[in-house]
């Protein structure tokens, strides 16, 4: 099982912030992003599975991976105030998570709630 991470450019520090943070319980984890967030995951030191740019495609993949429930969680720091041309692309992943009932943190909050939940399950 693995954890998506991708992030909207206008969202993409407060990602790696969130990263840095989290590091210690990441590096344990299988990591899957979109590909220019992968980019910046990598630079944080962590591995990660690099897929394709959200625009062009990457966010379908990551639905797709939920879909087959493939993945523990989603985390999607998505940037309310920008527009964007896949905006289909956002709403269809958020949607097949809902359908498969795959947890997935539109912001830094909720995220570190699903990680410390799932950090904690782990370690019991
Ligand atoms: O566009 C994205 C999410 O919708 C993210 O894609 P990138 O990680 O390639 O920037």
């Amino acid at each position: 099982m693995k954890i998506a991470i991708i992030a909207h450019d206008g969202k993409k520090p407060e990602m790696v912030s969130f990263l840095n943070k989290n590091k210690d319980k990441l590096k344990e984890i299988s990591l899957v992003a979109t590909g220019t967030t992968g980019k910046y995951v990598e630079n944080t030191g962590l591995n990660v599975e690099k897929l394709l740019s959200g625009p062009i495609g990457g966010d379908a993949q990551i639905a797709a991976l939920s879909a087959e429930k493939k993945l523990e969680m989603v985390l999607f720091f998505r940037d309310p105030l920008g527009k964007h041309p896949h905006e289909p692309d956002v709403q269809m992943l958020m949607r097949i998570c809902d359908v498969h009932n795959i947890p997935i943190a539109t912001n830094p909050a909720t995220a570190q709630l699903l990680i410390d939940a799932f950090w904690s399950k782990q370690m019991e």
